[in-house]
Order: structure tokens, then C-alpha cells, then sequence
């Protein structure tokens, strides 16, 4: 059997439509789900192995990219939501009777992803957002259980679906990142 990833991307990846106007996320709930409205496609969506980002249930990677903050509103039942770690970077906003986040806000005006808000696109009621393109953080499921043996067999199955793998995010983002500050430190 191969290795669980996430099932949106267990069956191999689905490519977006490349016109994708926006959409809306509902949680889990059967009853009064939050719903949360987006403008426009996401960008930069990946697999992440991080223990921060929600994972739905047996998955060992969460799916989740950005949009920018604007094209985000809290459209129904806003008043479950709650943040999970108001000390972490990204501040996530969760449904507190099923768990499942919502987005996750970044406060800090000096980060170099100040603007953007994170989301995970397998909660769109509609199809077609982009697909995930690179896996991040791979190597931190270890720290939620995952064996280091099992690490040759998870990169393998994130190479086969076109999932290239990195222990933190990808070279575009790292360089991103690191241009940021670097013109931070030279003002
Ligand atoms: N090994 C740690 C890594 C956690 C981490 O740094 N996660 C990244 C990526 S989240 C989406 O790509 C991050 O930017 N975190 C900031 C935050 O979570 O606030 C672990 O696994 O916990
Ligand atoms: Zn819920
Ligand atoms: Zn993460």
C-alpha cells in the first residue's frame, strides 16, 4: 500500500482550471459550518508537513496557499472561529467545534509574506483552484510520529505525483524570503 499523503492528492493531482474566480470554504460541521468567501485563485499551494497546518484526519501533509488578505471574508458562523496559537507567525483561524482552519492571518507587518492569508483549497465548495506544485517542510512529519525510515518512501510518492519535495519551502519562496530581508537590513 502506498504511503497516505493527503487524499486530495492520494489519486495523483488534479490540475486547476486556470480561470478560477474565487470560491467559498465551508468546515466540517453539519450544523451552522463557517463559511469563509475568496476572490479569485489561490497562489503558491502546497503540501505542507508542518505540525502547525491543519491536516484532515489520517493525513500526514496538510494542502494549503495563499490569497491575499483582502479577497478573504468571513462570510457565515464567524463567531466559532477561534485562533489556535495567537504566538505563532500565522495566525490560524479554526472552527472551534470541528477543528478544521479557516485561514490563517499573519499580523506582523515587517514579515516577508505580510498581506498574504493561508487557506486550504480542498474546503472550496467549487473546483478548479490551482493545484499544489512543490512539497514544504517534508521532513517535520517525523516530529508528528511519522518514522525517519519512512522518509525514502514518502519523498518517493511526493516525486511520482509531481510533488517535489523540500525540508523547508521551495527555492522561489526561500529566495523570496530572503530578498525581504535583505532589503530590510540595507533601509
Ligand atoms: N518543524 C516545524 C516547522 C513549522 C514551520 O515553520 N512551518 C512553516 C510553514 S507553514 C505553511 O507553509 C511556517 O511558516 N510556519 C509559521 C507558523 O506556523 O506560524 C513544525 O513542523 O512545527
Ligand atoms: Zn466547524
Ligand atoms: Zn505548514
Amino acid at each position: 500500500m502506498t504511503v497516505a499523503l493527503h487524499p486530495s492528492i492520494d489519486n495523483g493531482i488534479k490540475q486547476g482550471s486556470g480561470s478560477f474566480a474565487g470560491g467559498t470554504l465551508a468546515c466540517k460541521c453539519k450544523d451552522h459550518p463557517v463559511k469563509v468567501g475568496i476572490k479569485g485563485d489561490v497562489a503558491h499551494n502546497h503540501a505542507c508537513g508542518c505540525t502547525k497546518c491543519w491536516k484532515p484526519q489520517g493525513a500526514n501533509f496538510s494542502v494549503v496557499a495563499v490569497v491575499p488578505r483582502q479577497n478573504v471574508t468571513v462570510l457565515e458562523n464567524g463567531d466559532k472561529l477561534q485562533v489556535v496559537d495567537p504566538s505563532a507567525v500565522i495566525q490560524r483561524h479554526a472552527c472551534k467545534a470541528c477543528g478544521t482552519h479557516m485561514y490563517g492571518r499573519i499580523e506582523n507587518k515587517g514579515h516577508p509574506f505580510y498581506g498574504l492569508d493561508f487557506i486550504h483549497p480542498e474546503l472550496f465548495q467549487e473546483q478548479g483552484s490551482q493545484a499544489p506544485q512543490f512539497a514544504a517542510f517534508v521532513s517535520s512529519v517525523i516530529e508528528s510520529g511519522v518514522k525517519p525510515e519512512q522518509m525514502a518512501g514518502i519523498r518517493s510518492r511526493l516525486k511520482e505525483i509531481g510533488l517535489e519535495p523540500y525540508d523547508c519551502l521551495s527555492p522561489a519562496l526561500m529566495d523570496a524570503i530572503a530578498t525581504h530581508v535583505a532589503k530590510a537590513k540595507a533601509a
